[in-house]
């Protein structure tokens, strides 16, 4: 992906911008013509020139696709024109597009796609109000099964730009180019699925400040969060850098807690205690060497364990055993001061009775359910009219603390601030225990101090970054181990661009 500005607009807050720039002197039909030669722009960077096939529909995404068929002819492309709703007249910008073509415009028919080397997708953009039909949606599965490559104007036809489920029949694209911010449909699957590669081009709105609800939700990027992981002071020292608690699960499952232990040390924590049950230290303590370890018998014993060691944070959850021993001990963690993780059975102890655990959560707590968590926590958020993005946000309300509504396309919300939405997540992260080196990354930037939606944001997108880098075949155990380097890498990207900053005053 092109991303472009980090900024995720709805499509209401594009049509917005839309009209600034007109109140501006860039009226919508020199956006339009920016915007379609933004398209053949990125077509022609692609593809050596071919027989290419433009649908065009009823809107101004069609006019978008007029514009195209200009720029491709004018650069020597053979372009078939065809429209898909003939008995619409194309009105404002579409009808001043549709006049400034000169060629052909054929109707749809059985040979609309025959001898296709491309196909241009100007169906519908982001005014799509309903599931297509009839021959528009024959259309796109025809798109869909023919084979050329699809480029889509702005957005797939058959996606609603403000959300993450296709509307019905969609086109499966291998390029989106669309223009100006990206919508939620772009990052949100299944959705970004049906995209392909995406480039969000710069048609000439002038920068503005977007009025309130406008931007949806940021890339999450590590220029949002510039202070972490840390380099650290020259004179720092392991108890100035934190002392992070994690829980392990009894004797036959620990080893998500030693997972989570670890990515704790390499997120840069000082100090990693353990605190197990008895029956599990044996155990433990054959597989850990820079985590510490310390038994506890009971809820209380827990407590007097976490004063002890002087805890900054503390990680709860992985592969801790759903019983209500563990309830007892979230509970009595959340009365102390420090920030928790709540991870794994930490969460789905509490499924048959949410309202209990929302009661006792912080802003400085962190949650990180999947999706079947996440309902099961919040129900009536998810599968409903609500985005991941508008649930991850509601959820956060309802919570009082950051929720990490994760997966492919993880979503990171606290209570009054623009949800974050990750992009780097490798499918090979799809494997066991991921999550629970996700847990410990989360709770070792939390024991150093880092603001909780700040610690959550990098561990999600430091650990989307370690499964990029690994790849397919990759298991959960390896994720910590590659942090060393990302964050020298980070690092050093980050001192060079505070150079170029200082030498061009940027
Ligand atoms: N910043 C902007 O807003 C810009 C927008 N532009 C283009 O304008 C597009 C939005 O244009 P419009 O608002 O005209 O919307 P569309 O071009 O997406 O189409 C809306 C039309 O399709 C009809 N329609 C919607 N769903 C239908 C369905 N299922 N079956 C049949 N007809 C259906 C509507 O009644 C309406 O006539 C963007 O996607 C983009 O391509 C660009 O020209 C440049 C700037
Ligand atoms: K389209």
């Amino acid at each position: 992906m092109t991303p472009g500005p980090a900024e995720i607009f709805s499509v209401d807050g594009v049509r917005r911008a839309d009209r600034h720039a007109s109140g501006h002197g860039r009226s919508a039909w020199v956006l339009m013509q920016t915007a379609g030669r933004s398209v053949v722009d990125a077509i022609t960077a692609r593809w050596s020139p071919r027989q290419t096939v433009i649908f065009v529909g009823p809107g101004n995404n069609g006019g978008d696709g007029f514009v195209i068929a200009n720029g491709l002819s004018d650069a020597g492309w053979p372009v078939r024109v065809v429209r898909v709703f003939p008995d619409r007249n194309w009105t404002g910008d579409a009808h001043v597009a549709a006049q400034h073509w000169a060629g052909p415009v054929n109707g749809l028919g059985p040979d609309s796609l025959s001898g296709a080397g491309l196909i241009v997708d100007a169906i519908f953009g982001t005014g799509l109000s309903r599931s297509p039909e009839g021959e528009a949606a024959e259309l796109i599965a025809a798109i869909n099964a023919c084979g050329a490559p699809v480029v889509a104007v702005d957005i797939p036809s058959g996606l609603n730009g403000d959300r993450g489920e296709p509307q019905g029949e969609a086109v499966e694209a291998d390029l989106t180019v669309t223009f100006h911010r990206l919508r939620p449909a772009h990052l949100l699957q299944p959705s970004r699925q049906f995209c392909g590669k995406i480039v969000c081009a710069d048609i000439g709105i002038p920068d503005h400040d977007p009025p309130e609800g406008d931007v949806v939700a940021r890339l999450n990027h590590p220029a949002l969060w510039p202070d972490w992981p840390e380099t650290g002071a020259a004179d720092t020292h392991k108890h100035r850098k934190g002392r992070l608690a994690v829980l392990s699960g009894p004797a036959k499952s620990t080893g998500a807690a030693r997972m989570a232990a670890v990515a704790g040390l390499r997120a840069g924590a000082g100090l990693v205690t353990m605190l197990t049950p008895p029956g599990a230290a044996l155990v433990n303590a054959n597989h850990l060497t820079e985590v510490m370890i310390r038994s506890f018998r009971d809820v209380e014993d827990f407590l007097t364990g976490l004063d002890a060691i002087r805890a900054t944070a503390a990680v709860l959850g992985p592969a801790a055993g759903k019983s209500d021993a563990l309830k007892q001990i979230v509970i009595a963690a959340l009365s102390r001061p420090l920030p928790v993780v709540l991870d794994g059975d930490a969460l789905s102890v509490f499924c048959d009775d949410p309202g209990h655990l929302l009661g006792h959560l912080r802003d400085h707590d962190v949650i990180t359910p999947h999706a079947g968590e996440f309902e099961r926590l919040f129900p009536g958020l998810s599968g409903t009219s609500l985005n991941k993005i508008e649930a991850a946000r509601a959820a956060a309300d309802r919570a009082g603390c950051v929720v990490v509504f994760k997966g492919a396309d993880s979503v990171i919300a606290v209570p009054g601030r623009t949800p974050r939405i990750n992009t780097n997540a490798s499918p090979a992260l799809a494997t066991a225990g991921t999550g629970d080196t996700l847990a410990g990354l989360i709770g070792g930037l939390l024991a150093q101090g880092a603001p909780a939606f700040d610690a959550a944001s990098a561990a999600v997108w430091l650990h989307g970054e370690a499964g990029l880098r690994l790849g397919s075949g990759l298991i959960a155990g390896e994720l910590a181990d590659v942090m060393p380097a990302i964050m020298q890498d980070l690092a050093r990207r980050r001192r060079i661009a505070a150079v170029r900053a200082a030498l061009i005053g940027g």
